[in-house]
């Protein structure tokens, strides 16, 4: 697949929990190696549009393709995961005794035992893509550390890193910003913009600051469908949005 390709194709994907509509109609188009995020008010549907592209949810209609002819919505989870989309949740959850480096070794090594894992030899290529990924993610200088002992902003990049061990070629990733400093805010805009040389990504996040600093194309969910979209400071005059959502 090339730059320029759909990579996914929501089309009409309509959700109804007890006959309420969280997601209504929803069409959105995501290019190959683009980057897009998501904002919008609480409910406005982004986490269950997220449940929907990773298969935790079933729309009750529309259709959710991936590359040219996968319909996402016929298969499940680990098949979804497979196909390489990989989620980041908004609360990390990483191996906390665990070094740095051994949790990127557990990632890297998938569904293999950890005992095993941790007390193989490791081969040079996994040795080589775990300094890369430390690298990417600003964890070199504490890769002997655990997990435990990181700073809550060092845990979510962990835990992107662990993601990026499955390679996965779409990342989604829920409120990465949240609870961090704006140091580390800033550092994770620079970190995703990085990832997104040869990935493509979703990101949902509240904080407008943040969702600046990406620079990227930006989906405004209310009610279960798409408000407006757009670059950020077209949106961000949008009597539409402010209304439902910068106004507040
Ligand atoms: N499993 C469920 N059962 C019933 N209602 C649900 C379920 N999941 C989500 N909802 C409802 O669907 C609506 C959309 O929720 P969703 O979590 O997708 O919104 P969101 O945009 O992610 O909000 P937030 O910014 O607060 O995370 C909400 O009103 C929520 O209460």
């Amino acid at each position: 697949m090339s730059e320029g390709d759909t990579l996914l194709y929501l089309d009409g994907v309509t959700v109804t929990f007890d006959g309420f509509r969280a997601l209504n109609a929803l069409s959105l188009v995501l290019e190959q190696g683009e980057m897009r995020a998501v904002i919008g008010p609480n409910g406005a549907g982004k986490t269950t549009m997220m449940d929907v592209i990773t298969g935790k949810t079933r729309p009750d209609t529309g259709k959710v393709m991936f590359g040219k002819d996968t319909d996402l919505t016929r298969l499940d989870e680990p098949a979804i995961a497979s196909l390489g989309i990989g989620r980041k949740f908004q609360k990390p959850t990483v191996f906390e005794p665990h070094t740095v480096w051994d949790n990127l070794l557990l990632a890297l090594a998938g569904d293999r035992a950890p005992r095993f894992t941790l007390f193989a030899r490791q081969t040079a290529d996994e040795k080589r893509r775990i300094e890369q990924i430390l690298e990417t993610t600003r964890l070199t200088d504490v890769r002997h550390r655990a997990a435990a002992d990181l700073s809550h902003g060092q845990k979510q990049w962990l835990e992107i890193g662990m993601l990026l061990a499955q390679e996965p070629q779409l990342l989604l990733v829920d409120e990465p910003v949240a609870g961090m400093t704006d140091a580390e805010t800033e550092q994770t805009a620079v970190l995703l913009r990085e990832i997104n040389r040869t990935r493509s990504v979703v990101v949902v996040e509240h904080d407008m600051a943040f969702v600046r600093a990406l620079d990227v194309k930006v989906t405004v969910l209310n009610e279960g469908s798409v408000l407006a979209e757009g670059p950020i400071d077209l949106v961000s005059d949008d009597p539409k949005v402010i209304e439902v959502y910068l106004g507040r």
